[in-house]
């Protein structure tokens, strides 16, 4: 399936045209592996962008490392490259506390207390919490992913923290570990989270105690996954709620309309924009390098490499899923497939 098309300017060959385009599903393994295989070796030679050093355990990382996963909604992973190296997961996480407290609370309750619009500013940004008048202003960013944590029930640090780390293994469909390094790293250089949970504890904008708020998000950020754990994850928010690997009921498909929606307007941050116009689907990037991407209805796909932009979001997982995003027709603005977006932008 799949006519393959040559791309004006493509030096790695060809790219499948968006053969599913208006079906409902990925398109073959067969077609998901030779976009992988292009993707991989396209990008393959390209370590852009700066590691995080602001977290110090973060700042060791390879950046050669580069991996690929795409999970479709009947639990078929295909992968390319470094897909089984473990890293922690960051601000992905917070896409799936987001889900499990939507779920928990009731989707109003958290957006006033949260909110969904986009800040226009860095994750960690302090200025944005005094502009907008102690509002966290979206799930996507530390305020507001603090303040969606601090919603998290459970009668005491030890219940919430399980609370968080049962719902995301269950979106992954296997128990996912605390990397104790990185956890150990950041909660030990964390003072601008819990600069920004006070402020928002003075704005009486979270849920509970602000210190211990920050230990259970840091802990979350800490979390070890891998391309495979991610994709599956995406693909269950695709699959509304239900595991495809374990068949979970893991949260209902109202919670993953709102879940999406959150991402579409700030998953990348203040690239959140730019991301939507190139990529046209719903996304989340984490400070350790990994983007994860979601097609409704279809699948996951996740993308691994340390480099980052400024705006704390991997470059080379961005390319590769602009890529990809093409290659497999996923763009949901793209109605027409002669409209296959450009390769190259990113
Ligand atoms: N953008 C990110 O991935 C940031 C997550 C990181 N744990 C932080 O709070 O700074």
């Amino acid at each position: 399936m799949g006519e393959v098309i040559h791309n004006p300017g493509d030096s790695a060959g060809p790219v499948h045209e968006a053969a599913a385009v208006s079906t409902g599903s990925l398109p073959s393994a067969e077609v998901v592996d030779d976009a992988l295989s292009a993707a991989y070796a396209r990008f393959r030679d390209d370590a852009s962008g700066r590691v995080a050093d602001y977290i110090p355990a973060l700042a060791e990382a390879d950046p050669s490392l580069f991996g690929l996963s795409v999970a479709d909604v009947h639990g078929s992973v295909r992968q390319a490259g470094d897909a089984s190296h473990p890293f922690s997961i960051q601000s992905i996480s917070k896409a799936f506390v987001f889900a499990l407290v939507d779920q928990a609370l009731g989707r109003e309750s958290v957006r006033r207390r949260v909110g969904v619009n986009n800040t226009g500013l860095p994750f960690n940004s302090i200025l944005a919490i005094e502009l907008n008048h102690g509002s966290p202003m979206n799930p996507m960013v530390n305020a507001g992913a603090l303040a969606t944590t601090s919603l998290v029930p459970g009668a005491d640090a030890a219940d919430r923290w399980d609370f968080v780390q049962q719902g995301l293994s269950r979106f992954a469909g296997r128990e996912l570990k605390l990397d104790m390094r990185v956890y150990t790293s950041e909660a030990g250089s964390n003072q601008r989270n819990e600069s920004i949970a006070r402020l928002l504890d003075s704005y009486e904008r979270l849920g509970w105690d602000p210190i211990q708020t920050t230990d259970v998000y840091t802990k979350q950020c800490s979390l070890s996954v891998t391309t495979r754990d991610l994709a599956i994850m995406g693909s269950t928010l695709a699959a509304g709620g239900v595991n495809p690997l374990t068949g979970d009921q893991v949260v209902d498909a109202s919670v993953c309309r709102d879940t999406l929606a959150a991402l579409a307007t700030s998953g990348l941050y203040e690239r959140s924009g730019d991301w939507l116009y190139e990529i046209g689907m719903p996304g989340k990037s984490g400070v350790s390098g990994g983007i994860l991407t979601i097609a409704p209805g279809k699948g996951g796909l996740a993308a691994f490499s340390p480099g980052l932009d400024p705006a704390g979001n991997s470059i080379r997982g961005q390319r590769a899923t602009h890529y990809l995003s093409g290659a497999l027709g996923l763009n949901l603005f793209a109605s027409a497939p002669h409209l296959r977006p450009e390769v190259g932008t990113y």
